[in-house]
């Protein structure tokens, strides 16, 4: 790895897909100037401890949590919604780290999960095309000529939202809320009815007396108290993610300051492309997203041009197979990356091959679908001796009907009453609980 990153132009002669095609060039290059001098959102040591969490991850030590939206918006930078958001997160990692007795590392897609690749660069809509919604990084979601135009000015307000809300979420983890006696609390507000609430419910009173206890004995470790929380996104704009990377004074090497972690998307991760390219030059730890064209070779190259000293801990590999591929498609990657050597950690996106659009129009996916897919990813771990590290997961803490199936039975006709993604669809809060019910059941028996 080279301390010195490609500039802005270089990556630009990439020909980098899924990037805003901006009117103003004048306007991009006074947004970038803002964001050069603006102080980093993380710390390079805040992403080395990550990396030595993945690494425990990738030995098969440590079981790697990533959920949030599919795209943030910055009307959703309210205490509300961020609390929603980090306590469906806390409850879910409580149940991983209970019922299968393994250290969960929580990284969430916030603070920074703005821009979204699309299929098509248009939309239409009654017979009027637009360019397509890309993000508020890139542009607005309404449906108008004005509101879809990319504006560069967006940039800074990514940073501002992202600044606004890291704020919070870590007020949040280190100030109380996230305090193991909390959990309880966290499941107040919550429908207690219904199955999953109650069995949520027992288990809070069983890690509840454990505390009691261990109280009583005079153990009562800080960890009881705070968690390590981490932030992520998809690295898509380069004017941005550029921007932000700075050399970290300590070792004077490049970091990528937005995010404590950062990933490739699935339509970016060319060998030869500019993603790729920035992201060999920055020392967070970083994921690439892997779909079903993945070959074994393609990730063995991945792997030597994003993590050539093979560390553990710097590159986590993020499958999204779909269910009905994941049994064939995962075992010839993982077989040829381990015959190889290669150091890296297994997560599992169950969302990204599973969507698609219910009869009543609404981009959806079954809650059944993703339990199959991770079910499949467990399996297929298994049957390797190779570790089932994680769980990549689009959700929200609300009560959203965006995903059909799951205990509440949502249907296609559900999904009119609160479908509010801008993008992709989430597991609302109590199909986020029950999935981390089931994936510890699945932990359990490995
Ligand atoms: O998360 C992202 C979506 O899957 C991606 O943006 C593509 O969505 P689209 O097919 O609606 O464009
Ligand atoms: C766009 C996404 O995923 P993928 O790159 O896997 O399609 C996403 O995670 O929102
Ligand atoms: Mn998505």
């Amino acid at each position: 790895m080279s301390s010195t990153v490609p500039d802005l132009a270089s990556l630009h002669a990439l020909d980098p897909a899924q990037q805003p095609s901006y009117p103003d060039r004048s306007a991009v290059d006074s947004a970038v100037a803002r964001l050069r001098t603006a102080p980093p959102l993380v710390f390079a040591g805040e992403c080395d401890d990550l990396k030595g969490k993945i690494a425990a991850v990738a030995r098969g030590e440590a079981f790697l949590l990533q959920g949030g939206d599919c795209a943030e918006t910055f009307e959703g930078v309210t205490a509300d919604n961020v609390r929603n958001k980090l306590r469906v997160l806390l409850q879910m990692a409580v149940v991983l780290t209970y019922a299968a007795s393994v250290p969960v590392v929580k990284v969430g897609r916030i603070a920074g999960q703005y821009a979204k690749p699309r299929s098509s660069d248009f939309e239409t809509r009654d017979g009027v095309t637009l360019p397509a919604y890309r993000g508020d990084a890139v542009n607005g979601f309404d449906f108008t000529p004005e509101s879809r135009v990319p504006d560069p000015q967006r940039l800074v307000d990514v940073y501002n939202s992202s600044a606004a809300t890291l704020n919070l979420v870590r007020a949040f983890v280190t100030g109380g809320y996230a305090d193991l006696r909390q959990v309880h609390t966290w499941n107040t507000d919550f429908v207690r009815e219904s199955a999953v609430g109650q069995q949520y419910e027992q288990m809070a009173s069983e890690i509840e007396r454990a505390l009691t206890f261990m109280k009583a004995i005079g153990a009562d470790p800080d960890e009881f108290h705070r968690v390590d929380f981490h932030s992520s996104h998809e690295a898509l704009v380069l004017e941005y993610e550029h921007a932000l990377t700075r050399i970290d004074s300590r070792t004077q090497t490049p970091y990528d300051v937005s995010a404590h972690f950062v990933w490739i998307g699935e339509r970016t991760r060319q060998l030869d492309g500019a993603h790729v390219e920035l992201l060999s030059h920055i020392k967070n730890p970083i994921g690439v997203k892997l779909g079903p064209s993945t070959t074994p070779d393609d990730a063995l190259a991945l792997a030597a041009k994003l993590n050539p000293d093979n560390e553990a801990g710097r590159l986590t590999f993020i499958t999204r197979f779909g269910a009905g591929k994941i049994r064939d498609g995962l075992p010839p990657l993982i077989e040829k990356v381990t015959a190889e050597g290669v150091q890296v950690a297994w997560i599992c996106d169950p969302m990204h091959g599973n969507t698609f659009e219910a009869s009543s129009g609404y981009k959806t996916r079954r809650f059944g679908d993703v339990i199959e897919e991770v079910q499949g990813f467990f399996d297929v771990h298994r049957s390797l001796g190779t570790w089932p590290g994680g769980l990549h997961v689009e959700l929200t803490g609300d009560d959203v009907t965006e995903c059909v199936g799951g205990g509440e039975d949502l249907t296609d006709l559900d999904l009119a009453h609160r479908y509010e993604s801008v993008c992709d669809p989430r597991l609302n809060r109590v199909q986020s609980l029950e999935l981390a019910f089931l994936v510890a059941d699945m932990l359990r028996q490995v």
